[in-house]
Order: C-alpha cells, then structure tokens, then sequence
C-alpha cells in the first residue's frame, strides 16, 4: 500500500467556475497532498448548469475525467430563481470569454447534496469540503441529512466580509449575498467551519507580472490560465486601485489543504437574510455575557480567518501552475 497515498486529503471542490475557480482547481490538483474526490456545482459567478459545463471542461484540459462531477442546486435554498451572476467578474462563459467547445463527459446522476451526503457516509470525518461559491448545496446537504455535520470532516469556505466591505455593495460579499439563507444554515449548523473572507483574500494578488511569468512558463495550466485571465484583470483595474488580481478562491484551496496559512478568531457568524444589509456576515466573539438573549446565543462557534500568510499562498500558486 503506498503510504503517501493514504495520507492525502480527500477533498471535493463546490465551484462555480469562473476564472478564479479554474485556477483553485488546477492547483489542486497540481497538490501532492490531496486527493480530489469530485467536484460539485452551483450558480455564483454562472448559472449552475454553466458551472457544470465548465467544471467538466476544465477536468477534461487536465486529463482528470476520472473525477465525478455532480451538479447542485439552480435555486437558491429557498427556491429563489432571481439569482446574482457575475458574468462582469468572470465573461459571458464564466472562463474568459473564450467559449471552449462543450465538454464530452457529463455529470453523474446524484445531486450535489447526495453526493456529499454519500461520500461524507463514507469516508466519516475524512473529506475536507471546499465550498467556493454560494452555499446552496453545503445547505441542502445538512437538511437531507442530520449526520452531515458531524460526517463531513471540515468545510472550508470562501465567504463573507469580516470587518471590512463586501464586494457587491458595503454590505456584502459575492458568496453569500448569493445564499444568505444557505449561509446562515452553514453558520449554525455545528459542522467544522473555517472561513475565508474577502478581508483575507483581498490580502492575496497575483500581480500583472506574475501573469508575465505564467505566460513565459511551459506548464499546462500556467498557459491555459493566461488564456482565459484577461477579463478578470480587466475587472479589477477597473474596479480597485490594485495593480493584479485576488486570488480568492485558490487562498481558500491552500488554507483548506493546510489552515495553518492563517490565524483565526473562533466565534458565532450568523448572517443578514433581508433588508439593505442583506448577505452581512456578522462574528460574535463571545467576549461578552450580553443580558439578553439574542440571535447568537447558544450557536455553534466557527473559525474565521484573520490573518494569512500571503507569500507562501502566492508562491504556491505560482509554483503549482507553472509547474504543470
Ligand atoms: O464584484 C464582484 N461581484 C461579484 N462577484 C465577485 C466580485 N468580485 C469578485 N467576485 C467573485 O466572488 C468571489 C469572492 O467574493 C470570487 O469567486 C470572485 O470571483
């Protein structure tokens, strides 16, 4: 039995792939230390059945088809179809704007939610989730199954904006303004939970010549990231005064494969469902005895990122694409 084998991490990816999605992909799969079981889908940055398109797409650049891909949820939680796609973050095709050709393969036949409940059955304790879009189908997984919490091992997740604005407006951050009531469920719901916002990750950039570094770079996945990354530059030298891009979702990759690229607070997050302030996450960090009860009292704690080791993050990115 190979040892090294069974100590990698079995990690499936929820992704709404998007361009930063892509590269958290590759760069798991570029990752001695995991194992990715599968990848699920979910609108956010595309519609759900893009993100699936994509997803296949984006195994088959990397000659992964052996990787199942399940697709979740077209609805929020609470059935809500007006959903926020951000096609100006990411191209009409959510990759760029380069509009690959189908992909041959197709998704398996559970849902995202099933498979997540199944394999966490499986596999008790073991499966790392990384959840990179909104948490649509992380919720439904712990409404179709009491034991999901305490089955799955830890869920990773790119959401929220502690302390800091969000991305979509003062308030809120993409991810969970896409679910906020999906995202409360998650934040309450007693799993193992560690979060990465927009405050962290905005700490992490792939600077414009970086992107000359991937270009002059041999491997696969440096070249077909500099295909497709053109939008999402645009985006950001459009939108913010940086001269590069977050790397949103491979930082929350790396910290789930190992969370001591962070520090965190331990606290109860729960989150705004209504109103102008809709998709705010909001951490207690139970330093008080407050006199009345309130919505946080008595909920399960999460961690949340506060700090991160961005160099490290940044290197690993890098390194990863280019060697490929
Ligand atoms: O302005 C924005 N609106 C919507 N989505 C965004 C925006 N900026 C980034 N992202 C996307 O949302 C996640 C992080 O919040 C990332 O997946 C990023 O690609």
């Amino acid at each position: 039995m190979d040892h090294q084998q069974n100590k990698k991490k079995k990690m499936i990816i929820d992704t709404d792939p998007g361009i930063d999605d892509a590269m958290a992909i590759f760069v798991a799969l570029q990752s001695p230390e995991v194992e990715v079981i599968g990848l699920t889908t979910i609108y956010g940055n595309v519609y759900t059945s893009l993100a699936t398109r994509n997803a296949l797409h984006l195994l088959e650049i990397a000659g992964r088809t052996d990787i199942p891909v399940a697709e979740g949820s077209h609805v929020t939680i609470t059935k809500g179809t007006k959903l926020r796609v951000a096609d100006f973050v990411h191209g009409v095709d959510g990759l760029g704007n380069l509009n690959f050709p189908p992909p041959k393969g197709t998704p398996i036949k559970e849902t995202a939610a099933e498979f997540l409940v199944r394999q966490a059955k499986l596999c008790p304790g073991e499966i790392t989730v990384v959840a990179l879009g909104p948490l649509t189908n992380i919720a439904l997984a712990i409404e179709l199954d009491p034991d999901f919490c305490k089955n799955i091992g830890q869920i990773a997740l790119l959401g929220g904006a502690f302390s800091v604005n969000g991305n979509v407006n003062p308030a809120a951050e993409a991810n969970i303004f896409g679910d906020p009531d999906a995202a409360d469920i998650v934040f309450t719901s007693g799993a193992d939970i560690l979060a990465v916002g927009i405050n962290v990750t905005h700490q992490v950039i792939m600077t414009d010549s970086d992107r000359d570094l991937l270009e002059q770079s041999d491997g696969k996945f440096a070249k077909y990231m500099c295909k497709i990354l053109d939008v999402y530059y645009s985006y950001h030298h459009e939108s913010y005064n940086t001269k590069g891009v977050y790397l949103h979702d491979p930082t929350t990759l790396l910290v789930a494969i190992n969370p001591s690229l962070v520090t965190c607070m331990e606290g109860v997050v729960r989150v705004q469902t209504t109103g102008i302030t809709r998709g705010l996450t909001i951490f207690f960090n139970k330093q008080k005895r407050f006199a009345e009860v309130n919505e946080w009292t008595g909920k399960p704690t999460v961690k949340v990122a506060v700090t991160v080791d961005a160099p490290t993050i940044h290197k690993l990115v890098m390194d990863r694409l280019m060697n490929s």
